[in-house]
């Protein structure tokens, strides 16, 4: 998850976003959708300096706020694309915007998540090339964990569940990957305390260095001070203004890259990983 990017999937705020309702969409007060169309721009500007292809999504104003995080509908594997099925009703129909995406590009789709199963793109963390980690909690059901194997166990990649809590309810998000950021293939950060323990211990055995994010910058920032974005590995793109947290990535040998993200990141709950769904890395 952190080998050099190549192409990512992205969708522009400025249209998505635009008239979004806060409380529909359980954003927080910081939401404004025009500076969150500009802190966007800002990240497309660093994820295209890193080298990296931006395919941008259809682009019409749908009314789909959260289609911005395109790491959710769709996961990408060695053998094709897999539509996933959203935990969030008002997400239901991104997939199809994604499944348009890999016709368009010509990318093999390996198969699709069905209700009532449900897995995000959040949930999901390769650990390595052949294990994939997916969370299970209010996003990613155990139905849905079930049909990913089936997919991907023939291609002799192993799937394994892990339980998050509830932390902040059911309206809010917590996907795996708000609690793991991988910085290489041999280096992650991480909010230790809602690591699910088996993971933790997974992550340990395959010989995972773990760094642990500053704990009171990801209560400050509802989590987002964890949810960088490797460009490669050992460098990333973070939300500006949690220093703590860049201080420990740097002493473990990384470069970070901030923007500022308040009224897009933090206020709608999904950072730069979230932000984009790797299509292509190494
Ligand atoms: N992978 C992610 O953590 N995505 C963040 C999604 C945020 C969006 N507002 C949501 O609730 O789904």
């Amino acid at each position: 998850m952190a080998a050099p990017l190549r192409r990512v999937l992205m969708r522009r705020a400025a249209s998505a976003m635009r008239g979004a309702d806060a409380k529909h969409w359980h954003y927080g007060p910081g939401f404004d959708a025009g500076r969150a169309a500009a802190q966007h721009e800002a990240l497309a500007e660093l994820v295209a300096a890193s080298g990296a292809e931006i395919t941008w999504l259809d682009d019409k104003e749908d009314g789909l706020a959260d289609s911005v995080f395109t790491h959710d509908p769709s996961l990408v594997t060695d053998h094709g694309a897999v539509i996933l099925s959203m935990g969030k009703v008002l997400r239901e129909p991104e997939p199809a915007l994604h499944e348009a995406a890999y016709r368009r590009l010509g990318i093999p789709i390996l198969g699709r998540i069905e209700a009532p199963g449900q897995v995000e793109g959040g949930d999901c963390v390769w650990v390595d090339r052949t294990t994939l980690a997916i969370g299970r909690g209010v996003r990613s059901n155990q139905a849905g964990i079930q049909q990913m194997a089936n997919l991907l166990t023939p291609h002799g990649i192993s799937v394994y569940g892990f339980d998050l809590p509830l932390w902040h309810g059911e309206e809010a998000c917590l996907h795996l990957m708000s609690v793991i950021s991988p910085l290489a293939d041999d280096l992650a950060l991480v909010h230790a305390p809602l690591l699910p323990a088996p993971f933790y211990q997974m992550l340990k055995t395959k010989g995972i260095r773990l760094v642990e994010g500053d704990a009171d910058e990801f209560s400050a920032s509802n989590g987002l001070s964890l949810n960088v974005l490797p460009t490669a590995p050992y460098e990333v793109i973070a939300v500006a203004g949690f220093p703590k947290t860049a201080a420990a990535m740097e002493a473990a040998g990384c470069t970070v890259k901030t923007f500022a993200a308040d009224a897009l990141c933090i206020a709608c709950e999904g950072g730069p990983t979230c932000l984009t769904r790797p299509v292509l890395r190494g």
